[in-house]
């Protein structure tokens, strides 16, 4: 259901969140792939990663507007599902997600928000899916969709926050989720976790540290993958698929 196609107002009040699509499918990602959830995308991002799978989101979002009731309601309408995906975009960039997620807490779903760990809110979040945004996603003038590397700078000085993830996975369960393509990412990724473990007031266990293949498409993906599960067994940590790339490659929806 494209809910960008139902709901053309424009916002008219504190609780509205920009929607960029909210559909039903399989949780394709992470620690609890294969579940069957309710996907709330909601548009905006604070960074531009060069892949990012999520384009009209980050370099050209789009959404219609819609307020907390009526996502709880579309949500609902899916009775199949008591797993709710919050993710975007950066959806913790919103105020009204915490309203979301209360929502839904009070009703009795399991929350995943997916984040790029730049932002902290206080809510009800069961599982923080953390991604911090490596040093190969920044979109330098050869790599960047949109232009001639305008947003390189900011990016690079945005997407680690070391304070925001400590805060993250003290307060949540959490699993930390890198998008990888070779060798020296798996080098940015044990730098961070040295600095983070050395910061946070938790354990950050190698077993909640998931190295996903970059790739938006089958076809990219086929190239990323082998190495990247390589990458993990060598490391010792876990391989997260792309199970709804495998399953319907970029289509939008799922
Ligand atoms: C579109 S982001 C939205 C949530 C948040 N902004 C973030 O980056 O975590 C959802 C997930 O897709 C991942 N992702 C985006 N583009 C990707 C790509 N081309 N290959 C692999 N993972 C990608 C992100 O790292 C994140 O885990
Ligand atoms: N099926 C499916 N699983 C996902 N897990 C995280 C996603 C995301 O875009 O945040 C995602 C997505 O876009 N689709
Ligand atoms: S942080 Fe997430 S939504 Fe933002 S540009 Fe990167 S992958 Fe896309
Ligand atoms: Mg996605």
């Amino acid at each position: 259901m494209p809910v960008t196609s139902d709901v053309t107002r424009a916002a008219d009040g504190d609780g509205d969140l920009p929607i960029n699509e909210l559909f039903y499918s399989l949780q394709g990602e992470g620690g609890l792939a294969g579940v069957p959830s309710v996907f709330v995308r909601t548009s905006g991002c604070n960074l531009r990663c060069w892949f990012c799978d999520s384009y009209h989101t980050s370099w050209d979002p789009t959404h219609a507007w819609m307020d907390v009731d009526d996502i709880v309601e579309a949500v609902a309408g899916y009775d199949r599902a008591d797993h709710v995906v919050v993710t975007g975009g950066e959806p913790l960039l919103h105020d009204a997600v915490v309203d979301l997620l209360h929502e839904l807490d009070d009703r009795g779903y399991h929350t995943t928000v997916e984040t790029n760990g730049t932002i902290h809110r206080d809510a009800p979040i069961d599982l923080a899916s953390v991604s911090p945004k490596l040093a190969n996603s920044t979109p330098t003038a050869e790599r960047d969709p949109a232009g001639e590397g305008e947003w390189a700078e900011r990016h690079e000085r945005d997407r680690i926050d070391i304070n925001t993830l400590s805060r993250l996975v003290a307060d949540y369960d959490h699993q930390l989720k890198f998008v990888v393509t070779d060798e020296a990412d798996v080098r940015d990724v044990e730098d961070l976790l040295v600095r983070l473990r050395d910061r946070a007031r938790v354990p950050i266990h190698d077993d909640d540290v998931l190295l996903m293949p970059e790739g938006a498409t089958r076809e990219r993906l086929a190239e990323t993958r082998d190495r990247v599960a390589e990458l993990a067994l060598a490391h010792g940590y876990r391989y997260t698929p792309r199970l709804h790339v495998d399953l319907w490659n970029d289509a939008p929806e799922t």
